[in-house]
């Protein structure tokens, strides 16, 4: 196993960090011996996000290719995944159960991509009932014979066309947020995104996708020390602009629960141990109609602050207002199940 690469952390508010690590990698982080699919980072270190090559969108424009429709579309998604788990959260709070399908794949990711399990093999699995499929990459390659980019999470397909509408969860979440409208009127008028508020939501998800929602990705796939801390030393600084918009707020714009506070809390949700189980599975899944399994009572995810080494500080101890505005964001989900 190679060194750990924070050993030769240089300056002392990193060198903190080190109380909370263990000394090697774990074996899923991407080394520069790993090839094919599970490569993460560009040969100098650093992880670099491809855009989603599937970009269609459902409209309620007459002659639509994607028409609003009830039981036309099937989401595939990963609990494993803050960016599916976007996705899966807007079709519960906006009623979609009943008109968009779920599958649901192994938590476990290998050489082939995303693969699909029973739920007797793998606990909260849900097959491709739709197109029978193995694997994730067996739907991008029927949607494009030639697609040569990553088999990602969230998918969203169209069984009457065959094909991906998009793969893009910060895109599918604003159509599940108003293009069902009128095929679900209980929800109509909810909204994630409302008009005057766009510019404000727009502009604190701009730097959080960067620094926060990807940053975790960019310190845990880094394959240098240099590609860690380039990217560290932000995530830190978001996080305690973010400590201060909450320690005033109650969400992160104007007081209202928006798509800000849902695309951020799938990435603090992985972040902290703490966030009592009961919070997490019983409001945010299970009062919504679904179950996380791959989460177990007294060690929720740790994902970014064990495995990707995002550890300066902690949530739990050095964030209480973001572990306040976590918790009451989980409640919400059941509030509004
Ligand atoms: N831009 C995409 C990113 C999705 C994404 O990166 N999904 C990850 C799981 S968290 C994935 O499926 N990765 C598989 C791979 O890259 O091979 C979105 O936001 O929808």
């Amino acid at each position: 196993m190679p060194p750990y690469i924070l050993s030769r952390l240089p300056s002392t508010s990193l060198r903190t960090a080190t109380r909370f690590l263990s000394i090697h990698k774990p074996k899923h982080m991407a080394t520069s011996t790993q090839s094919g699919i599970l490569k993460w980072a560009s040969t100098d270190g650093e992880f670099r996000r491809h855009n989603s090559s599937f970009r269609s969108q459902i409209t309620t424009e007459p002659g639509a290719r994607f028409a609003p429709e009830i039981g036309r579309y099937h989401l595939y998604i990963s609990w494993a995944c803050p960016w599916a788990h976007r996705t899966v959260i807007v079709r519960a709070f906006k009623g979609l159960q009943d008109v968009i399908g779920l599958s649901v794949v192994d938590y476990l990711m290998l050489d082939k991509g995303w693969k699909f399990s029973t739920a007797d093999e793998t606990p909260g699995a849900i097959p491709d009932t739709v197109n029978n499929a193995q694997y994730i990459r067996e739907l991008y390659f029927k949607a494009d014979p030639e697609y040569s980019g990553r088999f990602t999470v969230p998918v969203l397909w169209d069984k009457k066309h065959s094909t991906i509408v998009n793969n893009e969860s910060s895109e599918i979440i604003r159509m599940f947020n108003t293009v069902f409208d009128d095929v679900v009127p209980q929800t109509r008028g909810l909204t994630y995104y409302p008009e005057h508020l766009r510019p404000e939501i727009d502009s604190i998800n701009e730097w959080i996708y960067d620094t926060v929602n990807n940053g975790v990705y960019k310190c845990g796939f880094a394959t240098t020390q240099a590609a860690y801390e380039k990217n560290v030393v932000p995530l830190f600084k978001s996080l305690d602009r973010l400590e201060e918009i909450l320690s005033k707020n109650e969400f992160l714009v104007a007081n209202t629960f928006t798509e800000a506070d849902i695309r951020l809390w799938t990435t603090i949700v992985r972040y902290v141990h703490t966030l009592h189980p009961s919070f997490a599975l019983k409001f945010a899944y299970g009062s919504l109609g679904l179950t996380c399994h791959y989460t177990v009572p007294n060690s929720f995810d740790p994902v970014y602050h064990g495995h990707f080494k995002c550890n300066v500080k902690s949530i739990e101890k050095d964030y209480p207002n973001i572990l306040r505005w976590a918790r009451q964001v989980s409640c919400k989900g059941g509030r509004w199940a």
